[in-house]
């Protein structure tokens, strides 16, 4: 490595927000770094197809691709949108102490009861088959991109709300007037935190990004994960998790929804921190042993997983 760490972000607000964070907690520690937004796909050219570099992420290949060709030294990351299995030569470097982990729902009109007939986007089809789960007589309207862009559409939308990760929102500074916690809806698994990736080889680098490793949330995000990747439900299907640790113990919650919200498989429990290695696996086993199967071979064919 030379001496200042090359951070590699998306240009949203919110990645670069995360990245400049990176950036600040790095100086404290003594490290030098630099941010380099890296745009688009366009122009990043490598000499393998990236399937063969294990690279599958939407969000992340960006990202990857500049890691790969050594334009940036690290990446900044939304954990939740990064694929379980990394790609080739590429490791965790750091996972950040976590934010708020919640889904929020921004609505226009007051709080109250929700109407019957109330119109509510999300791209997520977590969300999506959760809400209906609770509200079958709702109407589900897609919203994608950035948070920037989710929030201009809902102010031109007659929609009567839409709903957002509470972190993304707190990160770019927006406390919208209108808004009710989900606290019954199950966050995707690393909702809330943040990964740092290094190539495997630059040791000075991941030795310098260690440093801002927050050892509850590796572990909480780490159980989330496995319970995703047991699952194999990729980072669209409808799966929730969500791992909080309480001094000596670590609750987890995990959740496997069918697309329309007419079925789902729960799983709660609460164990020493000391024996929760494989909770994740377990708990995705349980859901699976619970008529999880049934909805994850019909997932497989909706999603063409
Ligand atoms: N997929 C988009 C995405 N990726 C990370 C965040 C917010 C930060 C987080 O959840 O950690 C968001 C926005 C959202 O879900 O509303």
């Amino acid at each position: 490595m030379n001496n200042v760490i090359r951070i590699g972000t998306r240009d949203s607000e919110l990645a670069l927000w995360q990245a400049n964070h990176v950036k600040d907690l790095l100086a404290k520690n003594g490290f030098e770094s630099v941010i380099v937004p890296v745009k688009s796909d366009g122009d990043l050219i490598l000499d393998k197809p990236l399937h063969e570099l294990g690279i599958t992420g939407v969000f992340t290949k960006t990202l990857d691709v500049a890691m790969l060709n050594g334009t940036v030294d690290i990446a900044v990351h939304s954990m939740k949108d990064v694929p379980t299995k990394l790609p080739k030569n590429i490791v965790k470097a750091a996972v950040l102490p976590r934010a708020n982990t919640f889904d929020i729902l921004l609505h226009k009109d007051k709080p109250k009861e929700f109407a019957k007939h109330a119109t509510i986007a999300t791209g997520s089809l977590r969300r999506k088959a959760q809400w209906l789960n609770r509200y079958p007589k709702h109407t589900i309207v897609d919203l994608r991109g950035n948070v920037n862009t989710r929030l201009e559409k809902l102010q031109n939308n007659d929609w009567s709300g839409a709903i957002f990760a509470a972190a993304g929102l707190e990160r770019i500074n927006l406390k919208p007037q209108n808004h009710t916690v989900l606290d019954w809806m199950i966050p995707a698994p690393a909702q809330g935190a943040m990964l740092v990736v290094a190539m495997e080889n630059d040791k000075s680098t991941r030795k310098a990004i260690e440093t801002l490793n927050d050892y509850e949330t590796d572990i909480c995000t780490t159980i989330e994960r496995e319970f995703l990747s047991t699952l194999e439900g990729g980072c669209t299907a409808p799966i929730g998790a969500l791992a909080v640790i309480d001094i000596d113990y670590v609750t987890f919650i995990g959740g496997l929804f069918s697309l329309d919200g007419k079925h789902k498989v729960t799983v709660e429990k609460r164990i020493l921190i000391e024996n929760c290695e494989g909770l994740g696996a377990l708990c995705a086993q349980e859901i699976l042993k619970e008529g999880g199967e049934e909805i994850m071979i019909k997932l497989k064919k909706e999603l063409s997983l």
